[in-house]
């Protein structure tokens, strides 16, 4: 897989003006044209993106997907064929903070990821440790347990994002020899579960900003960024993306 891949997401913040605003502003940002990027809105302004972003470089991406697949009876539940239908290519899924709020769990993180396959959508897969698993040495265990869903996906495209809960949103960014050595861990488990890893791009996410990101990219084992709080930004989000193009 070559090139870096950086992905915005928005969480839950954004209104009509400000997303208008920010991508234009991405949209005229040089590093941000020249890099593989996606963007990742609240549901509610998936449209107003699409309509925004056509023809651009930047993807569109989602932050959650339903389990169900066929359309019907679950309000408030939004598909992944709809996410298709307005212009979605990636969707996250198994993100932490949707686990921890949502008690989102290994079997229900499978139907999405399936659904969103059936749909033609790129998972970005969301895997780490608290803090706590990580002082008990029990990171492994667990982002091996959290990798095991995706033995079902074996000849799809996706993306696997490595995000220790700890280094999110906490200015606590993980070091170089943790996030490699974690990434390695993930490339190996690919291997043994599809026989190949190669092409499948693992991303790291937590605290990434512009002053981290050359360190971050210079790592062979990391294929982009998953970038929350300074995908808001369009200095911060221009330069980790110049970072991800200089490492290319
Ligand atoms: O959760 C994240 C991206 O999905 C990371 O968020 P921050 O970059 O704000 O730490």
């Amino acid at each position: 897989m070559t090139g870096k891949l950086v992905i915005g997401n928005w969480k839950m913040n954004g209104r009509l003006a400000a997303n208008l605003a920010l991508i234009n502003a991405l949209q005229d940002d040089a590093a941000v044209r020249a890099a593989q990027v996606a963007v990742t809105p609240p549901f509610a302004y998936l449209g107003q993106a699409a309509a925004l972003l056509a023809g651009s470089n930047i993807a569109l991406a989602a932050q959650d997907v339903s389990a169900f697949d066929k359309d019907g009876a679950y309000t408030g539940e939004v598909s992944a064929a709809m996410l298709a239908d307005v212009g979605c290519h990636y969707v996250l899924i198994g993100h932490s903070e949707r686990r921890q709020y949502f008690a989102e769990d290994n079997a229900l993180l499978a139907r999405k990821l399936q659904a969103a396959v059936a749909a033609g959508l790129v998972p970005v897969y969301c895997v780490g440790e608290t803090l706590a698993e990580r002082e008990a040495d029990a990171y492994k265990a667990v982002i091996g347990e959290q990798l095991t869903v995706l033995g079902a996906l074996a000849g799809h495209d996706y993306v696997v994002a490595y995000e220790p809960v700890w280094a999110i949103g906490t200015g606590k960014v993980a070091s170089v020899e943790q996030i490699d050595d974690v990434h390695q861990y993930i490339r190996a488990t690919l291997l043994q579960c599809h026989g190949a890893s190669d092409s499948i791009r693992v991303l790291y996410g937590g605290s990434v900003k512009a002053d981290n990101a050359d360190a971050i990219f210079s790592l062979q084992s990391v294929g982009g960024a998953l970038v929350g709080g300074a995908s808001l930004d369009v200095e911060s989000f221009g330069r980790i993306c110049q970072a991800a193009e200089k490492t290319v």
